[in-house]
C-alpha cells in the first residue's frame, strides 16, 4: 500500500562506498526541499576527526557503535534525505530503523564503477589495501543482498553524471512510491 510506504516523508540512501549516495542525497534533498543528513559527517563533526582516525583508534567495531547511534536519532525525524555510509546495513538494528521509519533507496552499482570513483580518496579505510577492487567485490557479494532486502527501491547507477542519476531516482520514486513525499 503505497501510499503507508513513508509518512515520515524521510529518504534514506544505502549502497558501496562510491556509489553516490553523500552526492545524489544532497541533490534530492535540494530539489524536494528537505533537509539532507550524512552519518559519516555527523560522525565526524561529534568526534571532530576523520573517519580513518576513528577506525585507527576504536576499530571498526567503535565506528558502528557510533553509526547506530547516529542512525537511530537521525530516522526518528520527518521530512529528511539521510545518506548513509556503506556499511550501515551490516547493523540489524540499523536496517529496521531505516526500513520502518522512510523509503529506502539502494543505489545499485558494480565494483569496477565504484572502484573509479573511489580510488584516488584516502578517506575509506576499508579500501586502503593491496587490492581494492578485490575488496569492492568480496564487499558488494556480502552486501548487495542486504541492500536488497533493506530497500524499497533499487537504483541502477551508470556512468551518467549526478543530474541524471537524480531525474531517474525522482521518476523511480514518482512510479513505485506515488505518495512517498506526500507530506511536503
Ligand atoms: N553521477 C556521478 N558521476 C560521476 N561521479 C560521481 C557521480 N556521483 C558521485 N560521483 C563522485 O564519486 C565519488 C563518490 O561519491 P559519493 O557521493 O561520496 O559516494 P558514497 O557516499 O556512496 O560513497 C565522489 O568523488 C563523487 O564526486
Ligand atoms: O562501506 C563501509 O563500510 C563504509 C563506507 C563509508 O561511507 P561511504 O559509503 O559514504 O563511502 C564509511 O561509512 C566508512 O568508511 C565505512
Ligand atoms: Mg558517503
Amino acid at each position: 500500500m503505497p501510499a503507508m510506504k513513508n509518512m515520515a516523508g524521510n529518504f534514506f540512501l544505502v549502497g558501496l562506498m562510491g556509489a553516490g549516495k553523500t552526492t545524489l542525497g544532497r541533490q534530492l534533498a535540494q530539489r524536494l526541499g528537505y533537509a539532507f543528513f550524512d552519518s559519516d559527517h555527523v560522525i565526524c563533526e561529534r568526534t571532530g576527526v576523520r573517519i580513518p582516525i576513528i577506525f585507527e583508534l576504536e576499530g571498526e567495531a567503535g565506528f558502528r557503535a557510533r553509526e547506530t547511534a547516529v542512525i537511530d536519532e537521525l530516522t526518528q525525524q520527518n521530512n529528511i534525505v539521510l545518506a548513509t555510509g556503506g556499511g550501515a546495513v551490516l547493523q540489524q538494528a540499523n536496517r529496521q530503523a531505516l526500513h520502518h521509519r522512510g523509503t529506502v533507496i539502494y543505489l545499485h552499482a558494480l565494483p569496477e564503477l565504484l572502484l573509479a570513483r573511489t580510488r584516488h580518496d584516502k578517506n575509506r579505510p576499508l579500501l586502503q589495501v593491496a587490492d581494492p577492487l578485490g575488496k569492492l567485490t568480496e564487499l558488494y557479494h556480502q552486501r548487495d543482498p542486504i541492500y536488497r532486502a533493506t530497500a524499497h527501491i533499487v537504483v541502477n547507477v551508470t556512468e551518467q553524471h549526478s543530474l541524471q542519476m537524480l531525474q531517474q531516482l525522482l521518476r523511480q520514486i514518482e512510479n513505485d512510491f506515488p505518495h512517498a513525499h506526500a507530506q511536503r
